[in-house]
């Protein structure tokens, strides 16, 4: 199957007020669910109206739950406990890997206003841009574990290359039982974007091409390995496979084109 994806949108925006409802909504119409496992109950229904007290624990909840207990902002690239088995040993081999520093573990934060993180360099182009503090990044627009785009990224800065643990969850389904092809071509845009990011600075997707393999299954872990082919003036070639953990499935393969905005160059 041959698939063309083009322009996948970048972030979310939603008003405090959105996010009381869509808080509400998940905590009335949605259970977690065992990520090694695909669910089919995922559909969100609106019950009925916003309690303000209600709303207000549920506040108070999502604050928490974005930031550690030290109060920094809180790095979602970490185990959680909806990782399962196969996703915590893909992530441990990368950890082995960057003890050397040839591998660098990108940390991960909700919004752009979290992204000052020493290590950060990728978001930092972000804050020279007007995005509210409730401006979500979109991979991370979900308030419980497990339930959409669970992943880390772990960057080789002299390879350009960059590659995503990534375990779907049960709110990704397109097919019953499978990820939607959109949310692998966001994941990929993702993880090649950051190869773009590293090499050009301020860049953003001109397109995106993506060879649709094998479906992947909910709840998997899937190696997202992206890379920089070229720079040509502005130009940022890169292609990117997905793979099955045990390396012996492809999934998807992509290739992609970047356009420097700036001539802001990193490296
Ligand atoms: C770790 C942290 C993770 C976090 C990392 C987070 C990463 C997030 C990644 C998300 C990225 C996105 O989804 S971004 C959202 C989706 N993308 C968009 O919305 C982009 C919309 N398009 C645009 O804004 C524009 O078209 C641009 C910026 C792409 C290009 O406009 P421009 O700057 O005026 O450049 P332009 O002169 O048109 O083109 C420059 C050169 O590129 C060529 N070119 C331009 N477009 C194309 C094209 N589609 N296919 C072939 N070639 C093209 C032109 O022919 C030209 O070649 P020559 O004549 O020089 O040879």
């Amino acid at each position: 199957m041959l698939s063309q994806v083009q322009c996948v949108p970048s972030s979310l925006c939603c008003s405090f007020l959105s996010q009381l409802v869509f808080t509400r909504l998940l905590s009335e119409n949605s259970r977690p669910q065992p990520s090694n496992g695909a669910s089919r109950d995922t559909e969100v229904f609106f019950h009925g109206p916003v309690h303000l007290c209600t709303a207000g624990v549920r506040a108070a909840f999502v604050l928490s739950t974005q930031f550690s207990q030290s109060g920094q902002p809180k790095d979602y690239a970490l185990p959680n406990a909806s990782w399962s088995q196969g996703m915590l040993n893909l992530y441990n081999e990368f950890v082995e890997k960057s003890k050397d520093g040839t591998w660098k573990r990108i940390p991960s934060y909700r919004h752009s206003s979290d992204s000052r993180g020493k290590e950060s360099y990728f978001l930092q182009f972000l804050e020279g841009e007007k995005m509210s503090k409730d401006t979500r990044l979109f991979l991370r627009s979900l308030d419980e574990e497990g339930l959409g785009f669970e992943y880390v990224m772990f960057l080789n800065p002299s390879e350009k290359r960059m590659v995503t643990v990534y375990q779907p969850g049960p709110y990704l389904e397109g097919h019953p039982g499978f990820a939607h092809g959109g949310s692998t071509a966001a994941i990929i845009d993702s993880t090649i974007g950051g190869c773009a990011i590293f090499v050009a600075g301020r860049v953003m997707t001109a397109n995106l091409s993506i060879d649709f393999k094998n479906p992947i299954p909910l709840g998997s872990v899937v190696l997202v390995d992206g890379k920089v082919n070229r720079m040509e003036g502005r130009k940022v070639f890169l292609s990117c496979q997905v793979w099955s953990a045990d390396g012996q499935t492809l999934h998807a393969e992509a290739t992609a084109l970047f356009i420097q905005l700036d001539s802001l160059s990193r490296r």
